[in-house]
């Protein structure tokens, strides 16, 4: 597959590092103002960097566009003229529609949004995805690509900004998660290190037992909370202190701060 990632900025990389690690790629041109942040994919076999929109559109077949929302809309406008039925267009931006997009290139163009995560640097990303009608012609590729950097799902565009609450900014929230049990471990009298390691290989662990055994989070407690023991009275002390609600409301208020967007800062 012939794919440029317009925008090689956080998200940008880690697509790159995952298209590049699991050998999905034909040829990857990989866009940015500055290329200095990207120079360690200089040399990679087929790889190529440039600041040059206009040519790595007219070098391939998917485009990836993963720049802010604010810049988008004159990216568009400075590919719009080379763009030719070949292409897939993919954005990743939080926020500009469908409608907005194909206002711009046209609603014959293939458009699909992809909502991933930066796991997708270790093949690992949910990545939520929809497209216009002309786009679902071609959602297949999407997802064969999005399927090879981790897990997708096919969504409604008007879950899409639910989407990049849960799957996208998620792994900030399970990082601080992850971190926090980190910290509990060194005050039990583990070493940072240490802590981190616990603190990562239970939460892979957990999440994997919900992956493998599709049982609901509650069966996989029921499991491990013996009567009277230390599991519920820590589980029950967390939710006195509102671990689930905070969770939500935490959840709820990004969402909002999506929702509010406003077209200005587009
Ligand atoms: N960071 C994340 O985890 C996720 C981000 N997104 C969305 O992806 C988009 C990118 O987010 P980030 O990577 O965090 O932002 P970022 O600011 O790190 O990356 C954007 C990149 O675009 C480049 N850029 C700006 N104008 C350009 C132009 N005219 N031509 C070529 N490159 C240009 C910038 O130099 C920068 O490297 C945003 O729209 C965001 O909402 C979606 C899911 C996850
Ligand atoms: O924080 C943000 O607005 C973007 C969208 C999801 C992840 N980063």
């Amino acid at each position: 597959m012939k794919i440029a990632i317009i925008g090689t900025g956080n998200l940008g990389y880690s697509i790159a590092k995952g298209l590049i690690t699991t050998n999905a790629i034909t040829s990857l041109y990989l866009t940015k103002r500055n290329l200095d942040d990207i120079k360690e994919f200089e040399g990679y076999k087929n790889v190529m960097l440039t600041t040059d929109n206009t040519l790595a559109v007219r070098e391939s077949d998917i485009l990836i566009f993963a720049v802010q929302p604010a810049h988008l809309q004159a990216v568009l406008n400075e590919i719009v003229p080379f763009l030719t039925e070949k292409h897939v267009l993919i954005s990743t931006v939080t926020g500009f529609v469908i409608p907005k997009i194909e206002a711009i290139v046209g609603s014959d163009t293939f458009v699909i949004r992809a909502m991933p995560n930066t796991a997708i640097a270790v093949g690992k990303s949910m990545t939520c995805l929809c497209s216009n009608e002309a786009g679902q012609k071609r959602i297949k590729i999407a997802k064969a690509i999005f399927d090879r950097l981790g897990h997708t799902l096919s969504i409604p565009e008007s879950q899409m900004q639910a989407a990049t609450v849960v799957c996208a900014s998620g792994i900030a929230f399970w990082m601080r998660l992850i971190r926090a049990t980190t910290q509990a471990a060194i005050q039990l009298g583990f070493d940072a290190k240490e802590a981190q390691e616990l603190a990562m290989y239970t939460s892979e662990g957990a999440a994997n037992l919900l992956i493998t055994n599709g049982d609901h989070p509650e069966q996989e407690i029921d499991r491990v909370t013996t009567p009277k023991g230390c599991t519920i009275l820590g589980l029950n002390e967390m939710e006195h202190k509102g671990l689930s609600s905070s969770l939500i409301q935490g959840m709820v208020a990004s969402f909002n701060k999506i929702s509010n967007i406003k077209e200005a800062e587009l």
